[in-house]
């Protein structure tokens, strides 16, 4: 049997039944039919629950698009492995996905929709599976890292510095996730901040959101001598390679931390690349990686840095049209923004009415790959 699109699409969840209350029936089922997978999951599931059905979603309505379901699985399947999910499990989340579509669908469901959605899986299911294996040849699932530097910057926040037990390659910009020992299983990605070091470590900027399990851990209760996982590196917002456009870059808070990795890398390998760089925080007094910044704009005169306060300017979407006056042909710059999610919607929205091509700006709102995962968190409801 081919995947049939349109009876996916005819047979997916009806309009009345929520995505997690399909996720529900789908986890007990799951359970029922083999309880040791329940290993693999963390402590409280809202997460993973909220995440599956919405993923599948995408999964459904790109079912006739190969090379873009391929870009969404690949690296899905790649980052199961530090989850522990082996090949053989595959068939048994297959049987309880294809039970739970055909429990909501009633009378649509059908001998044909059954092998269309287990045509589907079973595809999704070898793309995993063999990108997982390719990545196996290549890469350990997980790094363990040790705090080497544990400096808490202000109440709620900290900047953490790694060394990873083996090399760990990455490009600036991109994240990684981490799991702390207080909380098993549950993986929150934080961006790399800075460019690789000659030494090997990695520093974190970590703020505590309120009821953050990961975050308050990793702010309060971790330790020079503590010890962290690290999955892969991961995340699209690096430079690219063949752009020689000077850079514009739009961090509020700890959104900071891939930007500066940005500023630094180009500072370095291209240093006639003019770096334009404005810092968002609540107020002065949260500015807590000025010095730094101020370090390296001495030390690199293509990058600037300009700090924006709240208090003084307003929030930084609202500042951007005059900030962006001061700057030469800002739609000729490659333009990144990261930050919580409503000032980087905020903030596309301002670029796009001072005419910044949407095709030149790159952030983070969309969800990475990540979404199926047991106890991930897709960006951007990430870092708690
Ligand atoms: N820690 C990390 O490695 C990374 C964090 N992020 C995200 O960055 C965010 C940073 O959070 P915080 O440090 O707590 O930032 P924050 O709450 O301190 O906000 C900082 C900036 O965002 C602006 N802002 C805040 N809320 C806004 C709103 N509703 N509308 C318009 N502008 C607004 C403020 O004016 C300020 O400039 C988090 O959402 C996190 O997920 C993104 C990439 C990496």
């Amino acid at each position: 049997m081919s995947v049939e699109p349109d009876i996916l699409k005819a047979t997916y969840l009806p309009g009345d039944v929520t995505e997690d209350k399909a996720a529900a029936y789908f986890y007990g089922r799951l359970f029922a039919a083999e309880p040791r997978l329940r290993a693999l999951f963390p402590p409280a599931m809202d997460v993973s629950r909220d995440r599956l059905f919405r993923t599948l979603t995408v999964v459904v309505f790109r079912s006739d698009e190969p090379a873009e379901l391929a870009g969404l699985l690949e690296p899905l399947g790649r980052a199961h492995r530090k989850y522990g999910v082996l090949p053989e499990h595959y068939p048994v989340f297959g049987d309880a996905l294809v039970a739970t579509l055909r429990r909501f669908a009633g009378a649509a469901w059908s001998a044909r929709a059954e092998a269309a959605w287990t045509a589907a899986y079973d595809r999704a299911a070898a793309l995993m599976i063999a990108a997982a294996e390719d990545d196996a040849a290549a890469r350990p699932p997980w790094w363990v890292a040790e705090v080497a530097e544990h400096d808490r910057r202000r109440a709620d926040l900290a900047v953490l510095t790694l060394v990873p037990d083996r090399p760990y390659p990455f490009e600036a910009g991109q994240h990684a996730t981490v799991q702390t020992s207080r909380w098993p299983r549950v993986w929150r990605p934080y961006s790399l901040a800075g460019a690789p070091r000659p030494d090997g470590t990695l520093r974190l900027h970590v703020r505590s959101v309120p009821g953050g399990w990961v975050s308050g851990a990793l702010v309060r209760e971790t330790r020079p001598g503590d010890t962290l996982l690290l999955g892969p590196p991961a995340g699209g917002l690096t430079l690219d390679p063949g752009s020689g456009r000077d850079l514009l870059l739009i961090g509020g808070g700890t959104g900071l931390a891939p930007l500066k990795a940005l500023a630094e890398r180009a500072a370095a390998r291209e240093p006639g690349r003019a770096v334009r760089l404005f810092a968002g925080a609540r107020s002065a007094d949260d500015l807590y990686d000025l010095p730094d910044l101020r370090r390296l704009e001495s030390a690199r005169p293509a990058v600037r840095v300009t700090a924006v306060p709240q208090d003084e300017f307003g929030p930084l979407p609202d500042a951007l049209p005059d900030l962006l006056d001061a700057v030469p042909d800002p739609a000729g710059h490659d333009v990144y923004v990261a930050g919580p999610p409503a000032m980087v919607r905020a903030a596309l929205g301002a670029l796009d009415r001072c005419g910044v091509p949407a095709d030149r700006v790159r952030h983070e709102l969309a969800a990475t790959g990540e979404t199926l995962l047991p106890g991930a968190a897709g960006r951007p409801v990430v870092h708690a």
